[in-house]
């Protein structure tokens, strides 16, 4: 069933103030949890109708009750049905004990469960409230149901998956499926969680939305629902100028590729025009590449604040393939000063490292937008101490977004953009060819065009992500980033 904000991502602790204002609301919890287990019995009947067992492990909390719910609904329907237990489910409380009460089969130990052809198992050993790493008795299960090779649905999310995080405790089960309520949660689209949760089947248990929103902090899986409002209306009496002036510094002679792809890659994302601020020594080297794309000498830092008169070019683009680190940072802080939009990847993010204070201080209190672009090492670099924290990738993210005062795209394969708002997305469609040479140049060129055009810095971010997937997808395999350019497509 689709939710009205499919997007919206809760994490454990939201989707537990969300149970805890239904049950407020007289909304009943036990009612929640006969639906969820329901759901799951439903999910196992209809994609393994020929198991010749299901075999159920059921933790200490509330995801082993639905555990127990689901397990009572397969016997009903005429299933082999086992139910192996972690600890004493004499012990359980609340909703979780009412359904172990309705469980009329045994209770078998965990450790006497023994993965045999045809069982399926229902992993409902941890869910949401997993809170450390999975003990010894759960991480054996795991291996043994892996080396058997057993389907595994996960109720909520496979034991072992942070949900808030999509980190691994310890250990976690590969699941075919899982079952999840409400919303997705964090842990089924970052990684490695999203590879451990197989297909992930979202149930409406009866929560109404408005709880829901209420609860929602502002984390979303990344897609046009979240940016298409701030697209640039096209128009019949558009020009050039209208639609952005966009500059972005080439590097020295030997590594102009980069600048030009970030070039191509803006016109091809509806920038009106485009300016290769070439070094002197490059401008033949690029000259001789160029065509639609325009090009200007910039030598020194006063080249580049005469360049900044102009007010209709509004936005920069600066790192594919600079090199001077020095002159990457008073470039930066010209362009803040100015007011104006500026993109900072590669090594105009290497010319921060350690140092990223220096760029909230010039932003702050700028018109200007910033929006940087790091991968893993690049964010280690620029944000060492953040890096070293124990957060999940939102959390580091938003945390980086903050101490610059502006957008940061942690790339990967599930890149994160993050706003010091506190609003996140996570893109779970980048294909896996995205991974090649001059990737990033073409994302950077993107979302300075996004930005060009007038969108807002996190949206412009959001939609660069989402183009620069779709534009690999329709590229396919073999894909360069020459070819990527090609495909780009405005937002
Ligand atoms: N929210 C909703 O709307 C609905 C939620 N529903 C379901 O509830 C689930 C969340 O339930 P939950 O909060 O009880 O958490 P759950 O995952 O069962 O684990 C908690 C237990 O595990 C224990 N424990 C934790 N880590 C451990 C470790 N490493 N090793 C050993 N023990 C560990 C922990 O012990 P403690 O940390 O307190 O010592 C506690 O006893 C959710 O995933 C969904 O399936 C549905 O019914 C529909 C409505
Ligand atoms: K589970």
């Amino acid at each position: 069933m689709m939710l009205p904000r499919p997007e919206i991502l809760l994490t454990p602790t939201e989707m537990s103030r969300v149970d805890a204002a239904a049950i407020a609301s007289e909304i009943s919890g036990q009612a929640l949890m006969l639906r969820a287990g329901e759901a799951v019995a439903a999910c196992v009947l209809r994609h393994y109708p020929a198991a010749l067992r299901f075999a159920v492990l059921c933790g200490p909390g509330n995801n082993g009750g639905d555990g127990y719910v689901a397990a009572e609904a397969l016997v009903r329907c005429g299933a082999n049905v086992r139910v192996f237990a972690l600890g004493d489910p004499e012990r359980l409380r609340g909703d979780a004990r009412i359904a172990r009460a309705g469980w009329s089969g045994r209770v078998e130990a965990l450790e006497a469960y023994m993965p045999q052809a045809g069982d399926v198992v229902i992993d409902a050993v941890f869910g949401a409230g997993l809170a450390r790493d999975v003990p010894d008795l759960v991480q054996q299960a795991i291996a043994d149901v892996t080396a058997a090779a057993i389907p595994v649905i996960a109720v909520d999310l496979p034991s072992g998956i942070d949900g808030a995080s999509g980190k691994l405790r310890g250990a976690a089960f590969r699941a075919e499926r899982s079952v999840t309520f409400v919303t997705r949660k964090p842990g089924h689209v970052l990684l490695p969680g999203r590879d451990h949760c197989g297909t992930v089947e979202v149930f409406d248990i009866g929560i109404p939305h408005r709880i829901v929103a209420a609860e929602a902090a502002g984390l979303w899986v990344n897609g046009p629902a979240l940016f298409q409002s701030f697209r640039r209306p096209r128009s019949a009496e558009d020009h050039k100028y209208r639609r952005g002036h966009l500059t972005v510094f080439s590097g020295p002679a030997i590594s102009t590729g980069a600048a030009r792809l970030s070039a191509g890659a803006a016109l091809k994302a509806g920038a009106g025009l485009v300016t290769l601020a070439s070094p002197s020594d490059s401008l033949a080297v690029n000259a001789a590449h160029l065509t639609a794309v325009m090009q200007t000498a910039m030598d020194t830092v006063a080249d580049v604040e005469s360049w900044l008169i102009d007010q209709r070019r509004n936005t920069f683009a600066l790192g594919p393939g600079f090199g001077d680190r020095d002159k990457a940072r008073s470039y930066a802080v010209a362009i803040a000063r100015s007011g104006r939009n500026l993109v900072l990847d590669a090594d105009g993010i290497s010319a921060f490292s350690g140092d990223a204070s220096a760029l909230r201080e010039a932003f702050e209190g700028s018109a200007g937008q910033l929006v940087t672009t790091p991968h893993e090492g690049e964010f280690t670099r620029l944000f060492p101490d953040i890096a070293r924290g124990d957060g999940g990738k939102v959390e580091k993210a938003l945390a980086a977004a903050r101490a610059i005062s502006g957008i940061v795209v942690c790339k990967g394969a599930d890149t994160v953009i993050a706003c010091p708002d506190g609003r996140a997305a996570i893109e779970e469609h980048a294909p896996a060819t995205l991974a090649t040479a001059g990737s990033g140049d073409v994302l950077a060129g993107i979302i300075a065009a996004n930005l060009a055009n007038g969108m807002p810095a996190f949206e412009a971010a959001c939609a660069g992500v989402h183009q620069h997937g779709q534009a690999a997808t329709r590229a396919g395999e073999g894909l360069t980033a020459e070819d990527l350019v090609s495909h780009v497509l405005p937002a």
